[in-house]
């Protein structure tokens, strides 16, 4: 299988770079008419899958959603998987995991081992402790050609002050983790004997189509994906993803999650919003 960064950009040239989201919380589901079940939550997920036959890039999946009902919940979760992977739509979960080495590594092993019953393209993960602890994670990741997103400045307005603080050095918290993922995806670029630079590696970071210093931060990522959470429900528009990533084009990826019930909750509602915002997700390219 090709590595993760090879895959995500061959989609992204046949459908586009938008990431659609499923976050099927009960008011999301009570949009769709569907109960407030894992089976429910299930039954959303084909929903957005049958609704987008046109073709989608990433498929992002929000494990709380799915965590919220218990096991019951975490099967729901495995079977959608299944169902988008299985339909070539390329899946990045959101579990937003982290911690000290060896517990990283048991995540890692959730996600990407071959025999976890939840084998994903890519996970979302927090470096609040410390981007080295997740090197586990990564390693594993890199061996099954999956693929990494690092929070590094968030959508949400509370992140804001702990991730632009500054380091004894100058560096803001956000700028470090810059420097770090670049150095992994440069290693991983030599690691498999290519240029870094026009395709970008496997460590992603994620940057909020609502922050104001986004630039700076896909500037200092240049071989990164760029998962950009934010439009929609949380008031960036897709035109403020290019306005503020200008020097990401083609490898930022706009997310909705919330937004993709905007127009109703029908298939036919789902396949009409998803069509359109696919077509502005094409601007990013
Ligand atoms: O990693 C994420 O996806 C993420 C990072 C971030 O900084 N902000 C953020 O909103 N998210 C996730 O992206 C989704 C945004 O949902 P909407 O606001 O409904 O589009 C949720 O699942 C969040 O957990």
């Amino acid at each position: 299988m090709p590595a993760f960064s090879v895959r995500l950009q061959q989609k992204i040239l046949e459908h586009s770079p938008l990431c659609v989201g499923i976050d099927p919380s009960a008011a999301l589901l009570k949009g769709a008419g569907l109960p407030d079940s894992p089976q429910g939550a299930f039954e959303f997920g084909r929903r957005v899958l049958e609704a987008v036959d046109f073709g989608i890039s990433l498929l992002k999946p929000q494990s709380a959603f799915f965590e919220r009902f218990g096991s019951a919940g975490l099967r729901a979760l495995e079977e959608l998987v299944r169902l988008a992977r299985g339909q070539g739509v390329l899946v990045l979960l959101d579990g937003k995991r982290g911690d000290i080495d060896s517990t990283a590594a048991a995540y890692a092993e959730g996600y990407f081992s071959a025999g976890t019953t939840l084998r994903v393209d890519a996970v979302t993960t927090q470096p609040y402790m410390g981007l080295g602890a997740l090197d586990s994670f990564l390693d594993i990741a890199f061996k099954a050609e999956g693929g990494v997103f690092v929070v590094v400045r968030s959508s949400n307005p509370e992140g804001e002050a702990l991730q632009t603080a500054r380091l004894a050095g100058g560096e803001s918290v956000a700028q470090a983790l810059c420097r770090e993922i670049t150095s992994r995806n440069r290693q991983w670029s030599e690691s498999i004997g290519a240029d870094a630079g026009p395709l970008p590696g496997p460590v992603g970071a994620v940057v909020g189509a609502t922050c104001a210093d986004a630039d700076a931060m896909t500037v200092a990522m240049p071989h990164s994906f760029i998962l950009a959470p934010g439009v929609g429900a949380q008031g960036a528009t897709m035109h403020d993803v290019l306005r503020r990533m200008p020097n990401a084009r083609g490898r930022v990826l706009p997310n909705i999650s919330r937004a993709v019930l905007a127009n109703g909750g029908s298939k036919a509602e789902i396949a009409a919003t998803l069509r359109e915002l696919q077509a502005q997700a094409r601007d990013l390219m």
